[in-house]
């Protein structure tokens, strides 16, 4: 068994703590700037925890979220002068506590031979560039890894996995565009199987224009690897873009009636000022988040981490 998070040194992490708050700066500017406006010696009072929840709902983190921050804060402390540091520092904790239920690394059940992780979500929400990631992450910690251009609608996506199969060493099954997903991923599961690999990733397709289609298309490419093993897909990962806001939370409301979404990755947390609304799936949803994508390369996979997030997002710590 392994993990993605079990990978890098001490110095890597810090590494990757310094490029978290980096993208994460906008996000945590714009919400750091509206608590440091709203709290300069002012008395914790309804009109000032009203403009917090404001921000907080400006800042992407959701209704629920903002609420239950306000309530938090205002506990023992209502009536009395308050400052920017407690301010952030309760926040941090609050969204901390939240993350924590979604703090789950992506694990590979090494024995299932191949564990079959299928990945899904809207066109352009980063699924290609981070199944390409997760791939020369398994590769690196010694995974005998294989992917599949299920996303057969569009040429391009396929020439795109088929450049991150050469970067990162590992074989991609792809088939000529418009051929049929289902058949690519029953192929591809075959030859994993027979050959003896430890993980295979399947690109969809992610057309929402029509509902019916998408689930149509992942029910088949689900039925069809069934015939082979019976208990795939193991993983069924959601791919969330975070500069899409609020929207990110509805693709999760239609992937969930679509397919049975096991896990949640954010990508391009670096340089949006939209990083909130990772808080707000995992209120909502509580579904695991296993890692979020912070830049187009092929190391700007981070595995999930609370209270790294929470600390980059309210901009509270120098390191994790
Ligand atoms: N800045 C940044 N860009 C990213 C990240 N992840 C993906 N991208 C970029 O987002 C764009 C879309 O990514 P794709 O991987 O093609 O998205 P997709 O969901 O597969 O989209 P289709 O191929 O259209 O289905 C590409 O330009 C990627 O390089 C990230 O974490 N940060």
């Amino acid at each position: 068994m392994t993990d993605i998070e079990n990978e890098g040194t001490g110095e890597k992490k810090s590494g990757w703590f310094g490029r978290l708050k980096a993208g994460l700066s906008r996000s945590s500017s714009s919400l750091g700037q509206s608590i440091s406006g709203l709290f300069k010696k002012r008395k914790l009072d309804d009109e000032t925890l009203d403009e917090l929840e404001e921000a907080l709902i400006q800042a992407d983190l959701g209704v629920a979220v903002a609420t239950e921050v306000r309530e938090a804060l205002s506990k023992g402390r209502f009536g009395k002068e308050i400052g920017d540091d407690e301010v952030k520092a309760v926040l941090g904790g609050e969204i901390s506590r939240i993350l924590k239920y979604s703090e789950k690394p992506l694990v590979v059940e090494a024995s299932r031979r191949p564990h079959v992780i299928l990945m899904v979500g809207v066109n352009g929400s980063g699924k290609t560039t981070t199944i390409g990631k997760l791939a020369s992450r398994f590769k690196a910690q010694g995974l005998k890894v294989m992917m599949a251009a299920g996303d057969t609608f569009r040429a391009a996506a396929i020439e795109q996995l088929a450049v991150w199969g050469e970067r990162s060493g590992v074989p991609v099954v792809t088939r000529p565009a418009g051929s049929d997903a289902a058949g690519l991923a029953f192929d591809a599961l075959e030859q994993a199987k027979r050959e003896g690999y430890d993980v295979l990733l399947i690109d969809t397709a992610g057309r929402l224009q029509n509902k019916e289609g998408l689930m149509a298309e992942l029910t088949k490419i689900e039925r069809v690897i069934k015939k082979l093993d019976e208990s795939a897909p193991h993983d069924t990962i959601l791919v969330l873009d975070a500069t899409t806001g609020q929207n990110a939370v509805n693709q999760v409301d239609v992937f969930e009636r679509v397919a049975k979404i096991t896990g949640v990755i954010m990508t391009k947390l670096d340089g949006t000022a939209r990083g909130g609304v990772l808080v707000a799936v995992s209120k909502k949803y509580w579904m695991p988040i296993h890692a979020i994508g912070v830049g187009e390369g092929i190391d700007d996979l981070q595995d999930f981490n609370a209270d790294a997030f929470a600390k980059a997002l309210v901009g509270t710590a120098e390191r994790a």
